[in-house]
This record gives structure tokens, C-alpha cells and sequence, in this order.
């Protein structure tokens, strides 16, 4: 018996393999075909969905190609102008349907709609389906039903999340409305939910059991279809299980149909309909074509036959959900608002709130400013709601002092933004995460380890080598005589140059870049322009909190990818220095060493989060500084030829301003801290997030607000500086006049990158101020707008004239 059946087999694959081949054979100039085996042919290719493996195969063999299902020849197109020639010149052609095992029994042996092949039998059908069953007429008369079905679906939503926020699986409550509508349509009985209309709940469960188990039928994937060989064998008892159900089915459907010919029941139904029209023509209109077109309309709920119905049915029931969704919404967010706000007691000042919004409208950018006018009518600590969140602004310099010393450790958390989850390392780099045991080790590593006087000593020549190549650079555009420059792009280059190459040793942008992978500096780039973009984008979902859920414009998807990309990047640069591949002194060298000795404590994680926050906190803001104070030296020349006379005194002509010549230019550095009080890069510092409730000024500070210090306003304040407006670095020369100065925060969140960002600011004003002759264009072109935002203010760049001088020269040498 084995015998037997070994060389059956044998020879059955042999025939299969031989039919298949002359198969093949026999058909010339088919589309494009990818390798096939015998027997499966390209079943092999094949994983579901389906539909994206045939749009991958596309993509290789063209927009028209053929594949073999096992025996039967199958050709995809995916062009459309060849679907548009496949319907219109071959439309009849293509009017077929292949016989499929579900069509041979839920398609009633091949005559149902769906099923059938074009011909007479089609045409009737499709006439009688179009006319009598689902036209405008028809499908009007049934509005009531519709529009009932909807509104107790919605209604039992309402009714599940009226105590709030709750999840729902709106599937299952849609399939059960789109049956309940059907078959009120058809039959004028409802079969799902509480208040089904059957009497009979077991004829109610009878329905909906032939309805599960049809549709898990009708989507099983049945290899018969295209291997003849398993078709004999009905292996997994497919077609055993198909006739069964439609024996049950069609019984049932007969049931309805004697129902209603009995004359039980006498409401508008689609049975009803079609059996007035079977009294006059019986043959046309048969028990047979109605159950076939009942079951069609059922199963094919989704087909194009109902589609119609369907530093209409949808459309009224996602309107309905959405009209009760919002006024559900609005209504517990009104309320939440409310009860909040009475909840909290003594609050500082606020302006009239309106629900959801809270003060967003009275905001406008730039924020540091509205703010400030704000301030001007509440005072100098009031509060606003932005959205659902309690923000208190603070602008008085004592308030400032008693925030950052008395309540310094209640304010040392960050507000979590959706900027601080994605390029904040998930809200543990240091700029993002909260006070604790984590920022106290960030803090340690990157005070003592990574940017200590004796750690940026270190890294001296390599500032000095990218000022002096911005500087020759400019000198070799002006040569010549006055030039247009913007200085922005350069300035912004040389800062991300200074701090890459400290952290890793290569430079990334401008000509001669060190990477010798032209590739990866575009990464870099690309990484960076992206990151910054992103950090500056205004998120309304950190205060609207329904906006959080639904990402409309696509920022944490992009936030997200930006991430991982960045992440990959800096692992990279990780790994070379751990292959030893570099072995210059680097800030990765040096704490790849120390994790040597303590692998937790530095672990990979900790550096790449530290060697992004530096890269996104120290560069742009130290950039635009410089930038400012060349654009406020342009439109005081008397500044600038002081500044110049300074340098000329401690310098000299001889050689180029050093970093260390900068605590012998007292003026350069006036410069610079007039610079940051009438320009901060950060008018409003990072947001702080209390921790705890305070009292300040009078008022009562709950926990989890944030707290904004508006340093613009403080800075410019005419009860603390005298003639605030005006660009004066002379009134630094006043002892203690420095100390009143808040650019770079105050406190266990100051800025650990103020001894960097001065070394470079000073270094490059003085280099700028030593080499060139400086012309200011006229006033509307050296453009003074104020700064936009809080993460990343945005400047317009400034364009000022210059020519190299004689002491160029020795850049040049
Ligand atoms: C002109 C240049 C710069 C300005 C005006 C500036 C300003 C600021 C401000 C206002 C803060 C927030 C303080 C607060 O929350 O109260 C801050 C934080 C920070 N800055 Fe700077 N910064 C500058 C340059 C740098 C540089 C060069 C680096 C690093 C190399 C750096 C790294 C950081 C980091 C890591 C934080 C987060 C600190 C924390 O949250 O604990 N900054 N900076």
C-alpha cells in the first residue's frame, strides 16, 4: 500500500511538473513573470496583506506582470491608465469572475451577483438589484431605519463614556449597526443588541451565528482554489463546512421569505418589495434570485453593490458620533476646567479665561513679548492657562531671585513637552529631565567631566583653528572692498565645527570638512537641521490635550524618526572611538575612558544624551548672540571703534586676539553682556515645573505649573536700569551691574555651558572686530525685529558690509 502510494505521488508530481511546463510553454508574450517553482508556482512570493507583496513585485516587473497562483495564471496591473484600458476597451472581456470554491455555495452555486459570470442571468440581476433593491427611491424610503440604527449606536457610546476618557472598540459596534440596518432593510428585524426585535432570541442567535460563521468562511484562503491537487481532498474540512452553512443559511432565508408571503408582517422591507414585484413576474423574481440577492447584500456590506448605501449610513453615523463626541467633550472639559480652577485658591492674577483655550488667546508671538504686556496689567507674577496646563509668568527681578534661591529645588523639574520625550532621550537628557538622583549624575558628569575649565582648556586650539578659519574665509569673500555678508549661516557652521569636533574629533560642515565620507556630514546635516527645526516647531498638543492623541500634523512622527536616526548616529560615532579608530583627545574619547571604570554610571545611553543636548542647547544660542551683537556694534559705530581702540591698546596690530587676551578686554566683554541683556537667545529661559505648591509674592503657586521667567522683561525693566532701551555696554563698569544679568538662568538649572559660550563669543567678537572694517546697511535692511518663540528664537539674518584689514593679513599668513 505505501509502495502504491510513494509512486502515485511520484507520478502525480511528475504530470503536475510536466502540465505546468507545457502550460508555460503554450503561452506566448505574457507580462513579465518573476522565477516560478513547479506546483506552487509563485505562491512563494506571496505574504499577506497581499496587496503590498504585489505592489513590492510591481516596483521589480513593471506595472502589468504575471504570476502563478499554483496552476492559475494571474496578471496584476497596477497602472492606471491600464486599469483604464482594461475597463473601457475590455470591459465584457473582463466581466467574469474566476470559480472559486465560496462561490460555488455562498454564491449559490454561481448565480448570485458577486459570483456569476456576465450574461443574461448578470444583466437580470444587476437590473433588478439597481432598480428595485437599492435605488435612490428605495434606499430614501429607508432613511428612518438608518438614521435610527445610528443613533442608538451613538447613544450606547454616549452612554459607556459619559464618566470620561474611556477606551472603545468601535469595530463590532459598526458591524452590528451595518447587519441591524441590512436586515431591517430586508426583513424589517433587528438581530444584535440589547433590544433586538426578535421575539425569538434563539432565531437572533441562529442569524448571528450563520453571519459569523459565513464571513470567517468567505474569508479563509482556500489553496484548492489553486492547487487542483489539494481540491480532492478538502484537507481542512473547507468545503465540508461551506455546504453546511449554506444549507442553514438558505433555510433560514426561505423562513423569512414564507414569513413575510404568510403575510405576518406588513412593514416597507426589501423581501416584501420583491415578492409584490414576484406576484406578476414569478420566474424573474424568484424565491431562489431573492434569498441569492439577500445573502449577496449581506456579505458583500463593503462591495461596490452598496456602496452607495453605505541659551450615506457612514457618513451619518460618524457625523452623529462626532456632533455627541463634541459636545460630550466640551462639556466634561468645561466642567474638569472649572472645577479645577475653583480647586486652586489664591492663584496670582489671571486674565478672563475661556473654557478648553483657556488664555491662548490672548497669546500672540513673539511670547516674550505678549507676555510682558500682559504683565504690565496683572503684574509682575500672574497666571494664564494655556489649554488644560497652569502657567505662571514671573517678570520682577526680586521674584526672579527668591524663585531661584528659596524655592530653587521646588522648581527644578521640566515640564514634560513632546520635544523632551523625543530629543530629549525620553525626558532623561539634562536640559528635559526632572530634579533627582538622574540630573544630579548629568550634572556632575558634564560640570567636572565635560565642559570644566581644565576639559575646555583642553580644546583651546581647536576653537582658536575654526574662529580663525570663519575669519579667513570672510577675509578672502571681502578682499576686495565692501562686501555683502551674511554672517548667520557662518557663524552657525563655526559653532556646530567647535562643538563636533571637541565631542568627536571631525567637523561636518564648510568645504574642507574633516569627513572624509561626504555622505555622513550630509547626515550630520540633515540630522541637525531637522532636530532644529523640530525643537522650534510650537506643539499644541503639550496644552490641548485632545490634540495630543491624534498627531495631526505629523510632528511626534517626525520627532520620532528624527530620533532614532540621530540615535543611530551618535552610536556610530560611539563605536569608532570604542574601536580605537580615532585617537585624538575628544569629549567621547574621555568619557568612554571613564566608563571604563564605571560602566553604569557612563553608559552609551548617558553619552549620546549628553552629546545631544549640547549640540542642540550650546551652538545656535551662542551663534546668535554673536550675530547680535555685530548687528547692535553696526548701529553704534562709536561701540565699535572703542571696541577696536581696546584691542589696539591690549592686543595690538601685530598678532590676533586670543582667548586669552579676553579678561584684558573689559569692553568686548561689556559688549557681550549688553548683548545678552537687551538680546537674550532665550528671552524666557527653559519653562521650570513645580514640584510642589509655594507661596510667592503673596500668591499661592500649586504643584505641576509651569513657571516662566520672563528674562526679556526683567532685562529691560526701567525700574532696574537706567535708559533700558538704549545699547549702553558702559553700564557694566558699574560694580555689581553684571550680577543683575539672567541670560543664562539662575540656579540648579543654569546654564552649565556659560564658560564655553563666553570663551566663543569673546574670542570670535574680538576676531571679527580685529579683522574687519564694518559698514552698516541702512536701517531696513539691518533688520532689529525681536526674537519669536521660546525654544529657538528666529532672527532674520542680518546683512551688514565689510572689507578684510591690513591685520587680516595674518590670517592669511
Ligand atoms: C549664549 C549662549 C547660551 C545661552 C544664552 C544659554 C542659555 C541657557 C538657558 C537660559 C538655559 C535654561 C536655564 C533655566 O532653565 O533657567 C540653558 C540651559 C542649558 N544650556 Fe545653555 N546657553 C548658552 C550656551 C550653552 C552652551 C555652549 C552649552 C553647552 C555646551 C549649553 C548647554 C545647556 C544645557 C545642557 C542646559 C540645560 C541645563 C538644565 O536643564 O539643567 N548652553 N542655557
Amino acid at each position: 500500500m505505501a509502495t502504491l502510494l510513494y509512486y502515485s505521488l511520484i507520478s502525480l508530481a511528475f504530470i503536475l511538473t510536466l502540465k505546468f511546463f507545457l502550460q508555460r510553454k503554450r503561452l506566448q508574450n505574457l507580462p513579465p513573470c518573476p522565477p516560478t517553482l513547479p506546483i506552487i508556482g509563485n505562491l512563494h512570493h506571496l505574504k499577506p496583506p497581499l496587496h503590498r507583496s504585489l505592489h513590492s513585485l510591481s516596483q521589480k516587473y513593471g506595472n502589468i506582470f504575471s504570476l502563478w497562483f499554483g496552476s492559475r495564471l494571474v496578471v496584476v496591473i497596477s497602472s492606471p491608465t491600464l486599469v483604464q484600458e482594461c475597463f473601457t476597451k475590455h470591459d465584457i472581456i473582463l466581466a467574469n469572475r474566476p470559480r472559486f470554491l465560496t462561490g460555488k455555495y455562498l454564491g449559490f452555486n454561481y448565480t448570485s451577483l458577486g459570483s456569476t459570470s456576465y450574461g443574461d442571468h448578470f444583466r437580470n440581476l444587476r437590473r433588478i438589484i439597481t432598480i428595485d433593491v437599492l435605488s435612490t427611491h428605495r434606499l430614501n424610503s429607508f432613511f428612518e431605519i438608518r438614521k435610527e440604527e445610528t443613533v442608538r449606536v451613538v447613544k450606547k457610546l454616549a452612554l459607556d463614556t459619559c464618566k470620561g476618557l474611556t477606551r472603545v472598540k468601535l469595530r463590532p459596534r459598526l458591524t452590528e449597526m451595518t447587519f441591524n440596518n441590512m436586515m431591517r432593510m430586508i426583513s424589517g428585524k433587528r438581530y444584535y443588541g440589547e433590544n433586538s426585535d426578535v421575539t425569538d432570541a434563539e432565531e437572533a442567535k441562529r442569524f448571528r451565528d450563520i453571519i459569523s460563521e459565513m464571513m470567517m468562511l468567505l474569508g479563509a484562503n482556500n489553496k484548492g482554489d489553486f492547487l487542483p491537487l489539494l481540491r480532492w481532498f478538502d484537507f481542512d474540512g473547507l468545503e465540508k463546512r461551506l455546504k453546511k452553512i449554506t444549507e442553514t443559511a438558505e433555510a433560514f432565508m426561505q423562513g423569512l421569505v414564507e414569513e413575510h408571503r404568510s403575510g405576518k408582517h406588513k412593514a416597507n422591507t426589501m423581501i416584501e418589495h420583491l415578492l409584490s414585484l414576484q406576484k406578476s413576474e414569478p420566474d424573474y423574481y424568484s424565491d431562489y434570485i431573492i434569498k441569492g440577492l439577500i445573502q449577496e447584500l449581506l456579505l458583500s456590506s463593503a462591495s461596490i453593490l452598496i456602496r452607495k448605501y453605505v541659551q450615506v449610513t457612514i457618513v451619518l453615523f460618524m457625523a452623529t458620533l462626532l456632533y455627541y463626541s463634541l459636545i460630550s467633550l466640551a462639556f466634561i472639559l468645561t466642567l474638569k476646567f472649572f472645577l479645577q480652577r475653583k480647586r486652586l485658591q489664591n492663584l496670582p492674577p489671571c486674565p478672563p479665561t475661556l473654557p478648553i483655550i483657556g488664555n491662548l488667546h490672548h497669546l500672540k508671538p513673539p511670547l516674550h513679548r505678549s507676555l510682558h504686556s500682559l504683565s504690565q496689567k496683572y503684574g509682575n507674577i500672574f497666571s494664564l492657562w494655556f489649554g488644560s496646563r497652569l502657567v505662571v509668568v514671573i517678570s520682577s527681578p526680586t521674584l526672579v531671585q527668591e524663585c531661584f534661591t528659596k524655592h530653587d529645588i521646588i522648581l527644578a523639574n521640566r515640564p514634560r513637552f513632546l520635544t523632551g520625550k523625543y530629543l530629549g532621550f525620553n525626558y532623561t537628557s539634562l536640559g528635559s529631565t526632572s530634579y533627582g538622583d538622574h540630573f544630579r549624575n548629568l550634572r556632575r558628569i558634564i560640570t567636572i567631566d565635560v565642559l570644566s575649565t581644565h576639559r575646555l582648556n583642553s580644546f583651546f586650539e581647536i576653537r582658536k583653528e575654526e574662529t580663525v578659519r570663519v575669519v579667513k574665509k570672510l577675509a578672502l569673500d571681502t578682499c576686495k572692498g565692501l562686501t555683502r555678508v551674511k554672517l548667520r549661516p557662518r557663524l552657525t557652521e563655526m559653532t556646530f565645527n567647535n562643538m563636533m569636533r571637541m565631542i568627536s574629533g571631525k567637523r561636518y560642515y564648510g568645504e574642507n570638512s574633516d569627513v572624509t565620507d561626504a555622505e555622513e556630514a550630509k547626515r550630520f546635516r540633515d540630522i541637525i537641521s531637522e532636530m532644529m527645526m523640530l525643537l522650534g516647531a510650537n506643539n499644541k498638543g503639550d496644552f490641548l490635550p485632545l490634540l495630543r492623541w491624534f498627531d495631526f500634523d505629523g510632528l511626534e512622527k517626525r520627532l520620532k524618526k528624527i530620533t532614532e536616526t540621530a540615535e543611530a548616529f551618535m552610536q556610530g560615532l560611539v563605536e569608532e572611538h570604542r574601536s580605537g579608530k580615532h585617537k585624538a583627545n575628544t569629549m567621547i574619547e574621555h568619557l568612554l575612558s571613564l566608563q571604563k571604570s564605571e560602566p553604569d554610571y557612563y553608559s552609551d545611553y548617558i553619552i549620546k544624551g549628553l552629546i545631544q543636548g549640547m549640540l542642540l542647547a550650546g551652538t545656535d544660542t551662542t551663534a546668535v548672540t554673536i550675530e547680535w551683537a555685530m548687528a547692535a556694534l553696526l548701529n553704534h559705530p562709536e561701540i565699535l571703534k572703542k571696541a577696536k581702540d581696546e584691542l589696539d591698546t591690549h592686543v595690538g596690530q601685530d598678532r590676533l586676539v586670543d582667548e586669552s587676551d579676553i579678561p584684558n578686554l573689559p569692553y568686548i566683554q561689556n559688549i557681550i553682556y549688553e548683548t545678552l541683556r537687551l538680546y537674550s537667545p532665550a528671552p524666557l529661559l527653559l519653562p521650570h515645573y513645580s514640584s510642589e505648591e509655594f507661596n510667592i509674592g503673596g500668591f499661592t503657586v500649586p504643584r505641576d505649573t509651569i513657571v516662566l521667567i520672563n528674562a526679556w522683561a526683567i532685562q529691560r525693566d526701567p525700574e532696574f536700569w537706567s535708559d533700558p532701551l538704549c545699547f549702553k555696554p558702559e553700564r557694566f563698569e558699574k560694580e555689581g551691574e553684571q550680577d543683575k544679568l539672567i541670560p543664562f538662568g539662575l540656579g540648579r538649572r543654569a546654564c552649565p555651558g556659560i564658560g564655553l559660550a563666553y570663551r566663543t563669543m569673546g574670542l570670535t567678537l574680538g576676531l571679527l572686530i580685529q579683522c574687519f572694517e564694518w559698514n552698516r546697511l541702512t536701517n531696513d535692511e539691518i533688520d532689529m525685529r525681536e526674537t519669536k518663540g521660546i525654544a529657538m528664537p528666529k532672527l532674520i539674518p542680518l546683512e551688514a558690509m565689510c572689507k578684510a584689514q591690513p591685520i587680516s593679513e595674518k590670517i592669511m599668513q
